[in-house]
């Protein structure tokens, strides 16, 4: 292990980039989809089980983490890899995505935000310097900045007021991460859908050489192809040997087109909430275990699959389980999303390194389109 954050690009494939991400606590193979943790858990998983899906970092969950048990709290039990035994990378996002769609927002200004906690009603307060502090409590092995996301659609005039104060919120930020050798802290990219605010948040935050790049302020109801033309506008002004995360994204779809664009990593909370919802991810598309279909279809979801939830379990148990409301349900829901997700990334990494990228992701999309059996 390194003992320092370096960020490897190993090959590209058109668009598509084949890379490794090497921190003191380990390695993170690009293109990597990152899988959300919430209050210390990924929501039904044991943490075992997610290493073994294939996931090589996990988010946590500042904004849950910073009201219950709080940061503080954390740091005296040693920090959140001993706290929730994953020693392996964690990014943090810094709070102000949560605090503008989870809490009773009371506040917003160049301070920061000011709300109230949706667990017992009290006031907070989160400046750049707060959120870069909780997560240095946390122990974090990637940081986020404080940023203000806003909802599409939205006047540019309102766009560029949030990106530029994100742009001096990210300043704050660098100064108060400082410097933290085995550790990074990145820049969010914001702009809305206006081409020109996206290029200035880029080319601005490209010019604080920060070791790594997300793009904010996308999959917030815009359509994919908006999503996708930002991603075009704004990558080329990134620096090419730093790494880029696209924040909330997304369905295996919106993965495969991003990694042809030039993203290399993505968290969503989409395999893990749709598994407890009773949808399931499959190499011939999504199935939807509820259906009456499936009542007794002895088959597994996927019997060429590694992980025991997809290859041992029948879907009419699924079917039962799910109709039933067992927890159980969610989880094998839950394992076998996570792993379908880490398959598709680790097809995706091979095609990449063979130079077939482009194949894979035709293939894989014919045979979403065929559907399942
Ligand atoms: C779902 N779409 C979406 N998510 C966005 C997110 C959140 C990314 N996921 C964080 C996890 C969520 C679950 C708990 C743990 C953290 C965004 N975050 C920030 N800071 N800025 C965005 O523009 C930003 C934009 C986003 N768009």
């Amino acid at each position: 292990m390194s003992e320092s954050f370096q960020f490897q690009l190993k090959k590209t494939d058109g668009g598509a980039r084949l890379g490794e991400v090497s921190m003191p606590r380990g390695t993170i193979r690009t293109p990597a989809f990152m899988p959300v943790g919430t209050v210390g858990t990924v929501k039904a998983m044991y943490l075992d089980q997610v290493r073994e899906t294939g996931a090589d970092i996990i988010l946590g969950n500042t904004y849950h983490l910073m009201l219950r048990p709080t940061a503080e709290r954390v740091a005296r039990l040693g920090g959140l890899h001993q706290l929730i035994r994953w020693p392996h990378p964690i990014l943090t996002d810094s709070g102000g995505f949560q605090v503008m769609s989870l809490s009773g927002l009371r506040k917003l200004d160049e301070q920061g935000v000011t709300f109230k906690s949706h667990v017992d009603g009290s006031l907070h307060h989160m400046s750049p310097e707060r959120s870069i502090e909780i997560q240095g409590l946390l122990d974090s092995d990637i940081q986020m900045q404080l940023d203000e996301c806003v909802a599409l659609p939205a006047t540019p005039k309102d766009i560029e007021r949030a990106m530029e104060m994100s742009l001096r919120w990210a300043e704050r930020c660098k100064v108060a991460f400082g410097n933290q050798p085995g550790k990074a802290m990145f820049g969010i990219v914001q702009g809305g859908d206006v081409p020109e605010l996206r290029v200035r948040s880029a080319q601005a935050l490209s010019s604080m050489d920060l070791k790594g790049y997300a793009v904010g302020g996308l999959a917030v109801g815009e359509p994919q192809e908006v999503m996708l033309r930002m991603l075009e506008i704004t990558l080329p002004e990134l620096p090419r040997e730093k790494p880029r995360y696209l924040m909330g994204v997304g369905t295996p779809d919106d993965i495969l087109k991003s990694v042809a664009r030039g993203i290399d990593m993505f968290d969503c909370v989409m395999p893990t909430r749709s598994g407890r919802h009773g949808l399931a991810f499959t190499r011939r598309g999504k199935v939807n275990i509820r259906n009456a279909r499936h009542a007794e279809d002895m088959r597994p979801l996927d019997e060429q699959s590694s992980c025991p939830a997809s290859r041992d379990y029948s879907r009419a148990y699924l079917h039962h389980l799910v109709r039933a409301n067992e927890a159980l349900g969610g989880m094998l829901l839950s394992w076998h999303n996570l792993a379908y997700y880490q398959e598709l990334m680790q097809g995706i990494r091979q095609a990449i390194a063979e130079g077939r990228f482009a194949d894979f992701m035709a293939e894989t999309q014919e045979n979403w389109a065929r559907g399942d059996l």
